[in-house]
Formats: C-alpha cells, sequence, structure tokens
C-alpha cells in the first residue's frame, strides 16, 4: 500500500463539493421536517462520525448528539445479521425524537437491527439519515428518511468510510484501485 493515499484511488465518485452541498440540503429539509421539536441525533460508530458532524451545523435547531457503536459476531459483518451492542447510548431516548445518522446503508442488517432496538425504548420519534445507500447489497428492507447518494455497488471509502481503518478522512466518496485492497 502506497503511503500517499491518493495514489491507492481508482476514481471519485462523490466530489468534496457535491458532499458540501447536499449535506446543507440535507439539513434545510431536516429542519423544516422538525420545525418546532429537539432533535436527538444518534451516530453510528465509526463511519458516521464525519457526515454527523458536518449535517449538525447543517440543522438550525436544537441538536443533542449521542453514539452508539455495534458489530456484528464473526468476522462477515454484513452478512449474518447478528449485531451485538459495543457501546450503547449515554441518555435515554424516551419521548425523544431521534435521527439515526449513517455513513452507508448496505445489507440493511446493522440499522434494521438499531431500530428495532431503538425502538423498544419508547422514542416520540425515529428516522435514519444515511449519506450514502447502496440498494444492490439490501438484504432487509429499511426505511431512509434522508438519503445523500444512492451509490452503485463499489466498495467505497473516504468521508468516514474505512478500508481496513484507512482513507476514512478523505474529503469525498472514492473507489479504491485494486492493488489497495490486495496490499
Ligand atoms: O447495511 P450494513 O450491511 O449493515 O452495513 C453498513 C454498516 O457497515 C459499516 O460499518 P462498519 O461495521 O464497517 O464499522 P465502522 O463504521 O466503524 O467502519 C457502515 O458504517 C454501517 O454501519
Ligand atoms: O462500501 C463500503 N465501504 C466501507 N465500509 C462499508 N460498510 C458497508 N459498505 C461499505
Ligand atoms: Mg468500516
Amino acid at each position: 500500500m502506497s503511503n500517499n493515499m491518493m495514489d491507492d484511488l481508482e476514481k471519485i465518485l462523490v466530489s468534496e463539493t457535491e458532499v458540501a452541498s447536499r449535506i446543507k440540503e440535507l439539513g434545510e429539509a431536516i429542519t423544516q421536517d422538525y420545525a418546532g421539536k429537539e432533535i436527538l441525533m444518534i451516530g453510528v460508530l465509526r463511519g458516521a462520525v464525519i457526515f454527523m458532524a458536518d449535517l449538525a451545523r447543517a440543522i438550525k435547531l436544537p441538536v443533542a448528539i449521542d453514539f452508539m457503536a455495534v458489530s456484528s459476531y464473526g468476522s462477515t459483518t454484513s452478512s449474518s445479521g447478528v449485531v451485538r451492542i459495543l457501546k450503547d447510548l449515554d441518555e435515554d431516548v424516551e419521548n425523544k425524537h431521534v435521527l439515526i445518522v449513517e455513513d452507508i446503508i448496505d445489507s440493511g442488517l446493522t440499522l434494521n437491527y438499531l431500530m428495532e432496538n431503538l425502538w423498544s425504548r419508547k422514542p416520540a420519534s425515529i428516522k435514519i439519515c444515511t449519506l450514502l445507500n447502496k440498494p444492490d447489497r439490501r438484504k432487509v428492507e429499511v426505511p431512509i428518511a434522508y438519503n445523500g447518494f444512492t451509490i452503485p455497488d463499489y466498495f467505497v471509502v473516504g468521508y468516514g468510510l474505512d478500508f481496513a481503518e484507512k482513507y476514512r478522512n478523505f474529503p469525498f466518496i472514492g473507489v479504491l484501485k485494486p492493488e489497495a485492497y490486495e496490499g
């Protein structure tokens, strides 16, 4: 793997300016839809952190933030559907308007589990906001209220998304060269 991350890039799928203007639009839509309410944004660690930081600042309403970390059992992260909570919320969600923030929805298994888990805690509402949606890989349907971009079935990195913990700090969404995976 090259020391210069840019050398590992095959192409840019969504540019930095496209991401920024889409986040602005999402923030405006959320601001309108939740007028008069307070939002509890729940970020799914770790990939959602960068998107969530920008989205929060595009919303012109009171926003609280909290985080969950989840993991599937075994190495086949998004194939088993068995999800385990590694870090739970710090605060109660009862009667709160929950906005789950994700970087990507792929099989849908992570969010399917999270939705069920969070509904059992009696929030006032739950909606999902994802930066990326990869419907070709879907195994279970999840209701997406706010979607940044629908993308084809590429393994993407950047804007929070990693390959082996790398490339999360790309300010765009990119696709890696095969060599970058093969080492
Ligand atoms: O729809 P799914 O098939 O469930 O896949 C999507 C999930 O997988 C990725 O997380 P990952 O487990 O890579 O953790 P990370 O955010 O720490 O990279 C991504 O950030 C989503 O949380
Ligand atoms: O395309 C992806 N890239 C990085 N992480 C992911 N987790 C699910 N899909 C992806
Ligand atoms: Mg990951």
